[in-house]
Parts: C-alpha cells; sequence; structure tokens
C-alpha cells in the first residue's frame, strides 16, 4: 500500500518511500546497508533470498540487479520511444554520437548516453562513467523524454552489462562494433569479455529489434549467432555485410569517400572524417537508423554532413614547422592499431606517437599497445596516462616491454612539448589515451586527485610556444 518515491542503490541516497537495491560489489556488500537503508525509510529492498531484510518489504530475486532494474523501469516512466545500443571494444561512443547526429539531420529531437556524458540538443553533461549507474540511467532517460526527446543512442559498456546498469527499457536495435583486448583485469578471458557484450543482443534488445553488426572483424560471426539465436533481424554492415556494404573506400585530404549498396541500390557518400575505423563507425550508425526506421538515401546523405566526434582523431594544432597534431581517445592495442592505420595515409615523413596506458585498468594490454605503436609509427614517446593508484613507472616499464627503443617521458605536458618540438614538416604527431579527458587522475581513495590536463589545449599551447607565439 505504501507510495514509493523513489529508487536508490547507494543507502546514502535513500529517502522515505525508496525502494533500495542491495547488491554484491567488488569493492564492498550493499546487503550490509539493509539496515541503514531501512532506517533511512525504505520502504522495499530488492536483494538475494539470503539477505536479512527486517522492517521493510524484502524483494527476493537471486539476480537482485536485474529484478531492481525491470522494477525500476516502471517507475521512471515515460521514456523516449526510439532506443538503440551501442557495445564493442571501441567505437561506441562515436557510434552512439555519429546516429545522434543522423536523427538530428532528419528533424528529430536526439539525445545520447555515454562515455562524453549525456548529449542533448541544447548541452552535455559528464556522468562519470560510460554506462551510468541504473538509477541515474532511468531517471535521465525519463528526464530527456520529458524534455521532448523522442530518441536515444546509449552506449553499454560490458561493466555496465555485466552489472545490469542499463536494462528494463524497450530497445529497438543494438549494435556491436568489435572486439579486441582489454578490460582481462574484469573479465577472466576474451571469451567471459565477449559473454558480457552479447547479453546486449541476448537480453538488452526487444524481442523483434534487430541486431547492427560490424561485419569485417573476428568476433562477427560469433556475433551474428548470438543475435540469430534470440531471433533478432540482422543488418550486417562493411565489406563482408549483406545489410550495408561497404564496396570501396578512398581516403582523401580531409576525409573519404565510401562506395555502398543497401536493399540493391547504390550509394557514394563523401564522409567529413579520415580513417577507416571513423568510416566503420558511421556506417554502424547508418544501421542503427535505418533498423530504426530512417530513410536509406536520407541517412547516407546525413553521413556527409558529420561533425568529428570529440577527442576521436580530432586536429588538435599545426606545429610551427606545418606538421598537423592529432588527439585521439585509442587507449587499446587493437584502438593504436586503428588511429595510426588512419594517419599512416596522410603522412609524408614520420609519425611520431605519444601515448601511454592507464593504471588500475588490465596491465595485460599495456606491453601489446606498445607493439602496436611501435609498428605503426617512426617515433615512439611513452608518457603517462590517468596512473591512479599506480605507479607511473611502473606502468611505463610495463609498455616499454613491448616499445623497446622508445623514448620515456613521464610527464605527459613534456611528453607533448617533446613531439612538437621534434615534428618537421613533413611529419604528423598523434598524442593518444586521453581524447576528451579533462584531467589526469592520480592516486586512488581518498587520495585521488584530478589534476587539469586536456591533450587539445596541451598541445595548441606547446605548439604556439614553439612558434613563438606564447612565450
Ligand atoms: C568495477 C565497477 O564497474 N564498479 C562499479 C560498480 O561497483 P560495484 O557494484 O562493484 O559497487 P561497490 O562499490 O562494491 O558497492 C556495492 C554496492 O553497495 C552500495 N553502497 C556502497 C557503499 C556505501 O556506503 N553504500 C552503498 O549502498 C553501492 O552503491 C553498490 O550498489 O558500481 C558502482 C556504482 O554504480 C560504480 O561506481 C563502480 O564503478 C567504478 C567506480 C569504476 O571505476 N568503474 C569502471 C571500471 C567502469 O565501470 N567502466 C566502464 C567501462 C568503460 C569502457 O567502456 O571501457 C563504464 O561503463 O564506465
Ligand atoms: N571501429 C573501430 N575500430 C577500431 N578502433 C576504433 C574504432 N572506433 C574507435 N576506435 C578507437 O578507439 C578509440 C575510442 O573510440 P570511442 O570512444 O568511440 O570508443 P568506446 O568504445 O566508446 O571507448 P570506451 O570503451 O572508452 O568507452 C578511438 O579514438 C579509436 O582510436
Ligand atoms: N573507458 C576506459 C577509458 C580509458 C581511458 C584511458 N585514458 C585510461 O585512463 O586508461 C576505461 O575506463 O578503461
Ligand atoms: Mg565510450
Amino acid at each position: 500500500d505504501a507510495v514509493v518515491t523513489g529508487f536508490a542503490i547507494d543507502h546514502r541516497k535513500v529517502a522515505p518511500g525508496t525502494i533500495f537495491g542491495a547488491f554484491q560489489g567488488g569493492r564492498v556488500n550493499g546487503e550490509d546497508f539493509i539496515p541503514a537503508a531501512i532506517a533511512a525509510g525504505a520502504i522495499a529492498v530488492v536483494a538475494r533470498p539470503e539477505a536479512r531484510v527486517e522492517g521493510a518489504a524484502h524483494l527476493a530475486d537471486p539476480q537482485p540487479r536485474r529484478a531492481f532494474a525491470h522494477l525500476a523501469a516502471q517507475f521512471f516512466r515515460p521514456v523516449p520511444d526510439t532506443i538503440v545500443a551501442v557495445t564493442g571494444t571501441n567505437g561506441k561512443t562515436s557510434v552512439a554520437e555519429m546516429t545522434r547526429q543522423i536523427w538530428r539531420i532528419a528533424g528529430f529531437s536526439a539525445a545520447s548516453i555515454g562515455t562524453l556524458g549525456v548529449t542533448t540538443p541544447d548541452e552535455s553533461v559528464s556522468t562519470g562513467l560510460t554506462t551510468p549507474d541504473i538509477v541515474t540511467f532511468l531517471a535521465t532517460m525519463a528526464g530527456l523524454s520529458r524534455e521532448g526527446v523522442t530518441h536515444v543512442a546509449y552506449e553499454a559498456s560490458s561493466h555496465g552489462l555485466t552489472q545490469f546498469r542499463n536494462e528494463g527499457l524497450r530497445v529497438a536495435a543494438g549494435a556491436f562494433t568489435n572486439l579486441s583486448r582489454d578490460h582481462l583485469d574484469y573479465h577472466a578471458d576474451m571469451d567471459d569479455y565477449f559473454a558480457a557484450k552479447m547479453r546486449l543482443f541476448g537480453d538488452v534488445v526487444d524481442a523483434g529489434g534487430t541486431a547492427v553488426i560490424w561485419a569485417d572483424v573476428a568476433w562477427s560471426d560469433r556475433a551474428c549467432d548470438a543475435a540469430a539465436a534470440r531471433g533478432l533481424a540482422l543488418l550486417r554492415v562493411g565489406e563482408r555485410g549483406d545489410g550495408i556494404t561497404l564496396l570501396a573506400r578512398t581516403p582523401g585530404h580531409l576525409g573519404q569517400t565510401l562506395q555502398l549498396r543497401h536493399a540493391g541500390q547504390e550509394y557514394a557518400v563523401t564522409l567529413p572524417l579520415i580513417g577507416a575505423y571513423q568510416a566503420a563507425n558511421a556506417l554502424v550508425a547508418a544501421g542503427l537508423v535505418i533498423a530504426t526506421g530512417g530513410n536509406a538515401a536520407a541517412v547516407f546523405d546525413a553521413l556527409g554532413r558529420l561533425q568529428p566526434v570529440r577527442g576521436r582523431l580530432e586536429r588538435a594544432a599545426i606545429t610551427a614547422t606545418g606538421a598537423p597534431v592529432y588527439v585521439d581517445y585509442a587507449h587499446t592495442p587493437d584502438g593504436l592499431s586503428a588511429a595510426i592505420a588512419a594517419l599512416r595515409p596522410h603522412v609524408a615523413g614520420r609519425l611520431i606517437t605519444v601515448f601511454g596506458a592507464g593504471g588500475d585498468r588490465d596491465p595485460g594490454k599495456r606491453a601489446p599497445m606498445g607493439e602496436a605503436a611501435l609498428a605503426g609509427s617512426d617515433l615512439v614517446i611513452v608518457t603517462d596516462d590517468n596512473p591512479r593508484g599506480e605507479d607511473p613507472a611502473v606502468i611505463r616499464a610495463a609498455v616499454l616491454r613491448g616499445a623497446p627503443g622508445a623514448q620515456e617521458i613521464g610527464d605527459r605536458r613534456q611528453a607533448i612539448a617533446a613531439a612538437i618540438a621534434e615534428a618537421g614538416s613533413t611529419d604528423i604527431v598523434l598524442i593518444a589515451g586521453k581524447g576528451h579527458e579533462q584531467g589526469q587522475i592520480v592516486g586512488a581513495g581518498e587520495n585521488l586527485r584530478v589534476l587539469p590536463f586536456d591533450d587539445v589545449s596541451v598541445a595548441r599551447e606547446c605548439a604556439g610556444q614553439m612558434a613563438g607565439m606564447n612565450p
């Protein structure tokens, strides 16, 4: 009979009338906070059957995160009509953002939710995580609907999928971009990581929905199998794709032309973005919009008007000698290879790559990141990228094991300055790993600090100083 006033997964956010979700976490056990949540006014607790709940209703479920999500989704209503989700190791933010842009060009009020935060027609607000917690996620969806947003594309990270952070909504289509090494500190192995991603097709996308799958990577066929096993419609995209077939791709100076086939018709698109990886993301975004009713000709036309995604092959500066400096969010071995491959056709001289690996994240990807950088670059400078709770020198040493002979400059500003000073007129500088990020995260727990740092601004400052414009 009680009136539900809200939902919370953190006992500190419980108010009278709240339904509290008590989950076993990686750090602490949320069940320990059940008495405190009830004391604060929780009227019901969603928890495992074996949890102790006294003084409030016990909504017992062996998968309490899932049960909580489906209950909360009935509270946070209405939500936008058309919702799509993107998973994959790399490209989620780009696809979500491009999908939002294509919808906007078609005249819809559209938003995206992901690493860049919540982006609406009016503003962009950070949430701190790629996939926010379930309460923030559902409340955001309801809030967007109140603002008149009808179309939302969101990023489904493997952490988010494993922890049921985005459930309970009608998701009309889901996309899979690729799978490669990342997050093996959290997932047992690549199969486990893939299985986490495939919850998107197995559970989250609506029965009767569509799976949009990039067809040109090793895991594509398994992703198709997972979607087909659920009975989803398949829209395969890429050179091997039969939904949107990439017939030819020709890099140009500031962009590329794509020759496509869809439903028996051929299309020529001039994409104002460089790199095979950006073409792939744009086509997956096009697939999501077409899968949810978009007119194909209009969608392919919109690709010609896409704006760059922040921090993804963003041209930050031109050095005094005339070398372009690019900032890219590559933070996996595959991402680095993709960013380097994107720039290669544009390099007449040397490619100078500056990057590091994050602390408290999959240590096994560090040496392979070094290898990827060394394989594609003419000069590599290994620096720091969010050391968090680790000793930055230890992280750099691990990266350097994959990149013997690379320079080591821990201070990221000095590393960027050195790369820019080194670049001659025919060279290109790539600064990888932080993209849009606005800070360097050092320390952990109570000692965690975020030191303001923006690769784009630092690149501009260094290039300006070299040119003597900004002594
Ligand atoms: C490893 C991981 O994903 N952890 C996330 C997860 O924590 P958890 O469920 O293990 O929670 P916990 O801290 O052990 O606490 C357990 C439960 O007790 C509750 N609690 C806790 C303390 C308290 O005083 N009272 C209380 O009620 C918590 O709300 C939680 O429900 O749920 C928390 C609440 O939503 C998140 O803040 C936390 O993100 C941490 C900070 C994090 O760094 N996550 C990163 C790795 C992450 O999620 N990244 C992905 C992927 C990025 C990518 O795309 O590559 C992302 O989606 O951002
Ligand atoms: N389709 C792709 N194939 C390979 N690499 C890609 C692809 N898309 C993006 N990348 C690389 O990954 C980087 C991050 O891209 P993006 O932010 O779109 O991915 P993400 O999946 O959202 O990442 P995160 O896991 O941090 O949320 C890019 O800067 C680029 O270097
Ligand atoms: N979503 C990714 C972002 C990594 C970005 C990089 N700058 C780092 O800190 O490792 C993660 O949390 O693993
Ligand atoms: Mg992202």
